[in-house]
């Protein structure tokens, strides 16, 4: 297949590495001028969890092609769209008239009805899914991850189309186990309030990977959790089909903070991605932290403990 990634982020080019690997035609679009920022090679330090649960370890200098510019008459197969949630609009606006005949893979976080994130994007043309890998640029700009066997797929209650069915044939080349999540719409807010409590508590201490080793704070992130659950019922979540899910954070926590702590110790694909999350500035926790609070507040949902984390992802009042 000829793939082309959307940006050269953490998800695009972990994902982009394991399909060119499976023997797949990789580029990455990146913003004008952004190639010879970026070189020539990305530099990897990745746990590879494919076929090794524990992980076997790949560093490398990966050449790389890009490309600036994205005419409609292109002949990629596959988008891959693995952007933040809140670059979302900016993104399929941009590519939404230059999608010529591909697939677009929307891979990533989603707090809006999935259907309205895509914009203008072809709704015939789109494949769900969600990566199953983690990680971060380091400021010498080397990308520390890990890369877990499977990867996420999701419906919205109708089988996968042809197209689906063709990206997912893509993934299992590279290697990846697929989960089918047919509520794909509850799975991405479930994920997402998952995301805002631990976010939460791991910015009160300034990153994620602060959290690693604190027992108590991990406890309260997965309290923080708890506390959105009526969130997404209040939302239209049927919570009975995402057991496993929300599983961890309605299970006793005196059982699950210490497990979750010891994962994070020595489990080293959770504990390189949690310790790769270390940049203080990084906006996405924020803007997920934002728009969750923003959200329970509109439905009238209490959530203390997300409220007072709010003073370390309030946005600035400059002025
Ligand atoms: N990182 C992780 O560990 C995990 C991430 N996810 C999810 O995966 C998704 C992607 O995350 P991640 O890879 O970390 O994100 P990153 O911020 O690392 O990557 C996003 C990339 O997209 C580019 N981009 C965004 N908008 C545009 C645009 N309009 N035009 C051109 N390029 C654009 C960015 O470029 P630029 O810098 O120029 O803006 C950047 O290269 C998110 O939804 C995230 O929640 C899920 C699990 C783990
Ligand atoms: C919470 C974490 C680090 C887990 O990979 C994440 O970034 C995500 O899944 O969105």
């Amino acid at each position: 297949m000829k793939i082309l990634m959307f940006g050269r982020g953490v998800i695009a080019t972990m994902y982009g590495w394991a399909l060119e690997r499976a023997g797949h035609d990789v580029e990455f679009y990146v913003r004008p001028g952004r190639t010879a920022a970026y070189g020539e090679a990305i530099d990897l330090d990745l746990l590879d969890a494919r076929r090794r649960v524990w992980g076997q370890r790949v560093v490398q200098k990966w050449p790389v092609r890009y490309r600036e510019a994205l005419e409609p008459d292109h002949d990629f197969d596959l988008i891959v769209l693995s952007v933040p949630h809140h670059r979302l609009a900016e993104a399929t606006a941009f590519l939404s008239p230059r999608v010529g005949q591909a697939t677009v893979l929307v891979f990533g976080n989603i707090w809006t009805e999935p259907l309205a994130a895509i914009g203008a994007l072809p709704v015939d043309q789109i494949a769900w899914g969600f990566p199953q890998a983690g990680g971060g640029f380091g400021a010498d700009g080397v990308l520390r991850g890990a890369l877990l066997p499977s990867v996420i797929f999701g419906t919205f209650g109708q089988p996968p189309t042809e197209r689906e069915q063709a990206v997912r044939q893509a993934f299992r080349e590279a290697g990846l186990r697929l989960k089918e999540q047919p509520d794909f719409r509850g799975w991405l807010w479930v994920h997402f309030v998952s995301d805002a409590g631990l976010f939460s508590q791991g910015l009160r201490l300034g990153s994620l990977s602060k959290l690693a080793g604190a027992t108590g704070d991990l406890r309260e992130g997965l309290l923080a959790g708890r506390e959105l659950l009526p969130l997404l019922k209040a939302r239209g979540v049927d919570l009975r089909r995402h057991r496993g899910g929300v599983l961890p954070f309605r299970a006793p926590t005196w059982l699950t903070a210490p497990a979750l702590a010891w994962l994070l110790a020595h489990f080293a694909p959770a504990r390189v991605n949690f310790e790769a999350h270390s940049d203080p500035e990084a906006e996405e926790p924020r803007e997920i932290c934002r728009d969750t609070l923003a959200e329970a507040r509109r439905l009238g949902v209490a959530v203390p403990r997300l409220e007072a984390a709010e003073p370390s992802f309030a946005r600035e009042v400059t002025g």
